[in-house]
């Protein structure tokens, strides 16, 4: 079905030129505040573009900004992209600030009005899919992301999750595996049991121990009263071993025959201690790699990883970025009652460049500081510190080849996810013809775009 957007301009000429840009969209006009407001109930376009300079005061921008007020207020989901005179930047912010969802001045430019309405479509229905999900999965609904490689993981998740299969988390630092273990859980049976997690890379070795399976009064120096570990604290429930890989070889055994019998000795006791609990266990290493070092039991590697699940670094979510950028922006600005309220364009064309090697915490973390440094309702690739080159992932450098080679692979990066992964369209937004495009993804090395990631 064709997606209708509407436009709202009093200018016949403007009208026609915008009805030949949008020719994808079944494109409906108003040309005043009333009949804008006919439109929105009737289409309810996803995407509305706004001329500010409305009869009866078309030299003015108060009819403009108090249509948009009424579209915000009767569909605050609407993403509406005003359109001012040249240099009249003060209203444009002013509907940025009202909740516009962009602003383009004057005069137009068929091309670039169609990328901005083709990316707040995008975003529409992105989240538009992800609020349906989120209603119909209420374990996995805290998991934002619509990405082909989140959902594949979303559906793994839930598959298993009915299971007492043993699972291994695996992915970089802060992908989120913490959450995953959370949805697992919730969405299980035990979901009214507890949900214990301990990280083992952040207790020293030698208490690790009595912190997981608990001791008796008297064990050791301090032991004043018998204390539950937290294998005995998830009874019936599900315990969450983060950074499994950091686990001493001694206390590894161990935990293999607890797995295996599932019974627990406290320190210090001699009694046997049956325990019903679901493990799930994640790490960011290479547990392969450390089994083939001998620093990983290779039995317990097979015991805790009886179903693997790969959480996909943030860079190869596509477009999750943004929307979990703007989850966190509004999230933030209501937590520090900031002002920002949207992305400026640079903004969003250094997020997706990024390649967060923190991931999701990294954007957390870069949006918190972003929300409260913003001056204004924008907030703008420096506010996020991603034009400074030693924060990014990329070496500054002067060398001019190196320089082209940066932009060059930036761009092809920006061109496919604006084009949704189309690699006819990347190609017609670069400029170059397919082949081209190809040679240039194998050149720098571009594995995601080339795996369609
Ligand atoms: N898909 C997601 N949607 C929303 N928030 C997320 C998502 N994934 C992760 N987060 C948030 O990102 C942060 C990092 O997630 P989490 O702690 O689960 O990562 P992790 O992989 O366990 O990190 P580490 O290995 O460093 O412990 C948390 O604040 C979490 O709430």
């Amino acid at each position: 079905m064709t997606d209708t957007i509407l436009v709202v301009d009093d200018d016949l000429g403007i009208q026609k030129q915008l009805k030949w840009s949008f020719t994808d969209y079944n494109v409906v006009f108003a040309d005043d505040r009333t009949s804008a407001i006919a439109q929105l109930r009737r289409h309810e376009p996803k995407v509305v573009t706004l001329d500010l300079g409305l009869p009866p005061d078309p030299a003015n921008a108060s009819e403009g900004l108090k249509t948009l007020e009424e579209i915000i207020a009767l569909a605050p989901r609407t993403k509406v992209i005003v359109v001012t005179g040249n240099n009249d930047k003060e209203n444009a912010l002013k509907a940025i600030e009202l909740g516009a969802y962009d602003f383009y001045q004057k005069p137009i430019d068929s091309d670039t009005i169609k990328l901005l309405v083709n990316r707040a479509q995008n975003l529409a229905k992105l989240e538009d899919e992800n609020r349906i999900l989120a209603k119909t999965r209420p374990g996995m609904g805290r998991i934002i992301g619509n990405s082909d490689a989140i959902q594949a993981v979303v559906r793994r998740a839930e598959k298993i999750a009915n299971t007492d299969i043993s699972t291994l988390l695996q992915g970089e630092s802060g992908t989120g595996k913490e959450v995953f273990a959370r949805s697992i859980h919730d969405h299980s049976p035990r979901k009214d049991k507890p949900f214990v997690a301990i990280n083992c890379a952040s207790i020293p070795e030698n208490l690790l121990e009595s912190e997981l399976f608990g001791y008796e009064k008297g064990a050791f120096t301090g032991a004043n009263k018998t204390t539950l570990g937290k294998i005995e604290t998830a009874q019936g429930g599900t315990l969450f071993l983060d950074e499994i890989g950091d686990m001493p070889l001694g206390l590894q055994a161990k935990m293999l025959r607890f797995l295996q019998e599932r019974v627990i000795e406290r320190v210090g006791g001699r009694n046997e201690i049956p325990v019903d609990i679901r493990v799930v266990c994640a790490t960011h290493r290479d547990l392969q790699n450390m089994v083939a070092e001998e620093t990983f039991r290779e039995d317990l590697y097979y015991r805790i990883g009886e179903i693997p699940i790969m959480i996909p670094p943030l860079r190869d979510r596509d477009q999750d970025i943004i929307l979990l950028a703007r989850t966190f922006l509004n999230q933030y600005r209501e937590e520090f009652n900031a002002k920002a309220k949207s992305f400026s364009d640079g903004a969003i064309n250094a997020m997706l460049a990024h390649r967060w090697p923190g991931n999701i915490r990294e954007l957390q973390n870069k949006l918190k500081s972003a929300v409260i440094m913003a001056e204004g309702s924008l907030v703008h690739a420096e506010d996020l510190g991603l034009m400074e080159p030693a924060q990014g992932a990329e070496p500054e450098t002067l060398n001019l080849r190196e320089v082209r080679e940066m932009a060059e692979s930036r761009a092809i990066r920006r061109a496919y996810q604006t084009a949704d992964k189309n690699m006819s369209k990347t190609a017609e937004l670069l400029g170059v013809t397919r082949p081209t495009l190809y040679s240039l993804i194998d050149k720098y090395h571009l594995e995601d775009v080339k795996t369609g990631a």
